[in-house]
């Protein structure tokens, strides 16, 4: 089922995406889309994205029942605020934040009476951002994890097949469990590859094209992740702090044993090391969960 009139608050990869998804499902929602800065309504009202482009957030929420909050995470609570005078009873309030803890702090002290809250976050993404970065493919076939905390069994449910008809798969989790995981499965990679492509920089071998040239598939990931959006991932570590530093913590602890494997030429260790995460590779293909995965790597796991 989905929602009469859906609001998109933050015009950028996300939110475009989810308007392009919902077109190509054929729904007949009415969108309003809100943007904080002209050039990007400008942009969004060039792409058509959205049926009509808001100059105020009041104007973009009115009649909305479904709103979205889709700006970086440490933006929440403000446009929170700024929104929830002129919400309609009895609306739905969700964002796509990476970060859930933080978010419903920063979002749930301002909400009426009556509204219900169904914080959310799609799996998926690229590096690119603002409003011309979506497209309506984004979430097929990706999660998108529900954290009810508090909302009723039906706003959560008509979320959730909100989300399914924009192609996602859903799952329900509680909020500490997802700040945990999200750590663990993109914060922290995310932190390796800025810091990996930190080194190579200080190293002065990217700029000059060397890395770039040489580089086998690993090293260029980095690059595409550590290109990712500065505003959303430094809101992203500063608002998933416990969770981050905790994984953070045995990442280090990890890396120093590996170190000194290294150093004390201690070829047992990192022999044994490796071979646990590469049946971790065949487990997850295994699984079928890795849909990005190209056929060669399905080909060695059935040898
Ligand atoms: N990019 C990604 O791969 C993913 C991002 N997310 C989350 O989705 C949210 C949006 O991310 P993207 O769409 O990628 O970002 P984006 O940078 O493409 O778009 C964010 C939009 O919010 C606007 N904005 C920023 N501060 C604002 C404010 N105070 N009031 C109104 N508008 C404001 C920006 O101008 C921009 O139009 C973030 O919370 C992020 O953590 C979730 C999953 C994946
Ligand atoms: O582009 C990538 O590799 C991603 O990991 C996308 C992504 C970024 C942030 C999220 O909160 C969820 C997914």
């Amino acid at each position: 089922m989905s929602y009469p009139r859906v609001a998109l608050l933050g015009l950028g990869l996300i939110a475009s995406s989810m308007f392009w998804a919902m077109k190509r499902a054929g729904m007949d929602s009415h969108v309003t889309g809100y943007a904080r800065s002209q050039a990007t309504r400008d942009t969004a009202r060039r792409l058509g994205l959205c049926h009509e482009v808001c100059d105020s957030v009041a104007e973009a929420v009115r009649d909305a029942d479904l709103v979205v909050l889709a700006v970086p995470v440490g933006a929440m609570g403000e446009l929170a605020e700024a929104m929830a005078p002129h919400l309609k009873p009895g609306c739905t309030v969700t964002d796509v934040g990476s970060v859930k803890q933080a978010v419903i702090d920063a979002v749930r002290p301002h909400l009426p009476e009556g509204v219900e809250f169904v914080p959310a976050h799609p799996m998926a993404g690229t590096e690119h951002s603002g409003p011309d970065a979506g497209f309506a493919s984004l979430y097929d076939n990706r999660w998108c994890l529900i954290v009810p905390e508090g909302a009723s069994e039906q706003a959560t449910a008509r979320l959730e097949a909100y989300w399914q008809a924009l192609g996602a798969n859903t799952e329900r989790m509680e909020v500490e469990h997802h700040d945990l995981v999200c750590a663990v499965v993109s914060h922290i990679p995310h932190l390796i590859a800025y810091t990996m492509v930190g080194v190579a920089d200080d190293l002065r071998r990217v700029s000059d094209q060397e890395v770039i040239k040489f580089s086998a598939a690993g090293f260029r990931d980095f690059t595409r992740i550590a290109a990712s959006d500065p505003t959303m991932w430094r809101d992203v570590f500063l608002t998933n702090k416990p969770a981050t530093l905790e994984i953070l913590g045995r990442f280090t602890e990890e890396l120093f044993a590996l170190q000194r494997a290294i150093r004390t030429g201690d070829g047992q260790l990192l022999f044994d090391y490796f071979t646990r995460t590469r049946e971790i590779r065949r487990g997850i293909l295994q699984a079928g969960q890795d849909t990005d995965a190209p056929d060669f790597g399905r080909a060695a796991v059935r040898k």
